[in-house]
């Protein structure tokens, strides 16, 4: 047989132009694309009345195994992640036991991940104060990229990850520069959003928009200038995570004008769910930096829509709902992360596609073909011959509402429960092999392989 698989009849996105095209596949690349595959194939899906699109390459996601498996699993994950359309994903190098930070811990990663992923998956690893010299390891084993925090993120379990002070944020810029690799960072002034903190908790004040007050639009400002002036003097290739404010995506905007090597995400979240509605949702919306007021929220969705934003990504930050809970009320004292990777195309494509008339095209650039270039992927992120067969159909006329039993999280809670969401992955395609069906829910065994990135060898062919 040809194909393994014809994806017959969708509106299929390229990378500057959507057409009603087949996409024939085999031995789980594109193999071809025409406007009508005459031959015949093992499978044959009707995309009729739907987008094919590359599937979401989601590089932001904390799957707690090892360590903390009780928190989110590899399996459980990406259940979800397959669920909400995404195909590839690259795993934080925190929030497992033991941290990713050197050989040791990255091969209990890929030991703990094998034959548990339904996507692919890539790693990252992390730069913490001391492990200098374990980033040129981690490199030739394989991580797409590193993370460091500038927030505070210290824990005194032995094995956690710690953030860096500005010397390590220094001398890792000048190790990773020389290993020519992309640092990841979250920018938010650790030493000012502390003591902020402290004083609202001194005052009695603990709400939801409290803990927003304590981390003001600037501390994200002033740790992406600082960072950016550290990275301009080591040459370090830079990348922001999950931004949330548009004054941050200036100064990055300026630094790329500049011809720094900088790229900027920002997640579903920020441009979701305001200050108001996280003071009525709770502690399950609560994340750091803060969901931001109505007015910040419009002028980081401008961002959007100028085309200044890179990509977008899930964060998706999961925890035990017991750690959600505060006896007291406080805020301050619940996890800040969100449970969100399942709604990441769906939400974002309803509201920047269908609600605010952003090209389906750059929709695609943000979720595929952007996170694919910079997290070194070059099989991935388009729909184009050759390419692996990392395929989703969304149906634009289906609207639903998030519902906890639909959720395949290790635990159902999401800021988006009770949301009506207008349209609806209907299929998730990886490397050929369906893994979800909306119809029959994930099928199949876990498919995803490690994606691996070795500068060395890549330099010596
Ligand atoms: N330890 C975490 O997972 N933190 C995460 N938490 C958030 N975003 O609230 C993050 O990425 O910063
Ligand atoms: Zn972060
Ligand atoms: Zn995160």
């Amino acid at each position: 047989m040809k194909y393994d698989l014809i994806i017959r009849g969708g509106n299929v996105v390229f990378r500057d132009e959507i057409r009603s095209v087949d996409i024939g596949i085999k031995n789980g690349k594109i193999t071809a694309i025409a406007e009508m595959i005459e031959d015949h194939a093992l499978e044959v899906i009707d995309a009729k009345g739907q987008y094919v699109m590359p599937g979401m390459i989601d590089t932001h996601v904390h799957i707690c195994e090892p360590g903390r498996t009780e928190w989110e699993g590899f399996v459980t994950g990406t259940k979800a992640l397959a669920a909400g359309g995404t195909t590839s994903y690259v795993d934080m190098p925190l929030n497992a036991l033991p941290a990713t930070i050197d050989r040791e811990s990255l091969h209990l990663k890929i030991e703990a991940a094998k034959g548990k992923n339904y996507v692919d998956y890539a790693l990252y690893g992390g730069l913490v104060p001391g492990n200098q010299d374990k980033l040129e390891e981690l490199s030739d084993e394989g991580v797409v990229a590193y993370k460091c925090f500038m927030a505070t993120c210290g824990s005194d379990i032995p094995g956690d990850f710690s953030n860096v002070d500005d010397y390590t944020l220094y001398s890792g810029m000048k190790k990773l520069a020389e290993l020519d690799h992309v640092l990841s960072i979250h920018a938010e002034s650790a030493i000012i959003t502390d003591r902020l903190a402290e004083e609202m908790v001194k005052k009695g004040k603990t709400t939801a928009t409290d803990y927003v007050a304590s981390r003001p639009v600037f501390t994200e400002v002033d740790a992406v200038k600082r960072a950016l002036f550290l990275a301009k003097e080591t040459g370090c290739k830079l990348h922001f995570v999950h931004i949330s404010t548009a004054e941050a995506v200036e100064e990055i905007t300026k630094a790329q004008n500049d011809g720094q090597d900088v790229t900027v995400e920002s997640c579903p979240h920020y441009f979701t769910i305001t200050t108001a509605q996280f003071e009525k949702i709770g502690p399950v919306a609560k994340c750091s930096p803060p969901l931001r007021n109505e007015e910040e929220q419009g002028k980081l969705w401008a961002k959007l829509i100028e085309g200044k934003i890179d990509m977008l990504t899930s964060d998706h930050s999961p925890c035990p709902p017991e750690m959600k809970h505060s006896d007291t009320n406080n805020i301050f004292e619940v996890w800040g992360g969100i449970t969100g990777s399942q709604n990441n195309v769906d939400l974002m494509f309803d509201e920047a596609v269908l609600k605010r008339n952003v090209p389906i095209t750059d929709f695609v650039r943000m979720i595929a073909t952007n996170p694919a270039k910079r997290f070194n992927m070059p099989t991935k992120g388009e729909i184009a011959i050759s390419k692996d067969a990392d395929i989703i159909l969304v149906n634009a006329n289906q609207s639903y509402v998030v519902k906890k039993e639909d959720l395949y999280y290790r635990h159902k809670h999401s800021p988006y429960i009770g949301r009506t969401i207008n349209c609806r992955v209907t299929k998730t395609i990886v490397r050929g092999n369906l893994v979800f069906d909306l119809e029959k829910g994930i099928v199949g065994e876990p498919v995803g392989e490690l994606i691996t990135y070795n500068k060395k060898a890549i330099t010596l062919v």
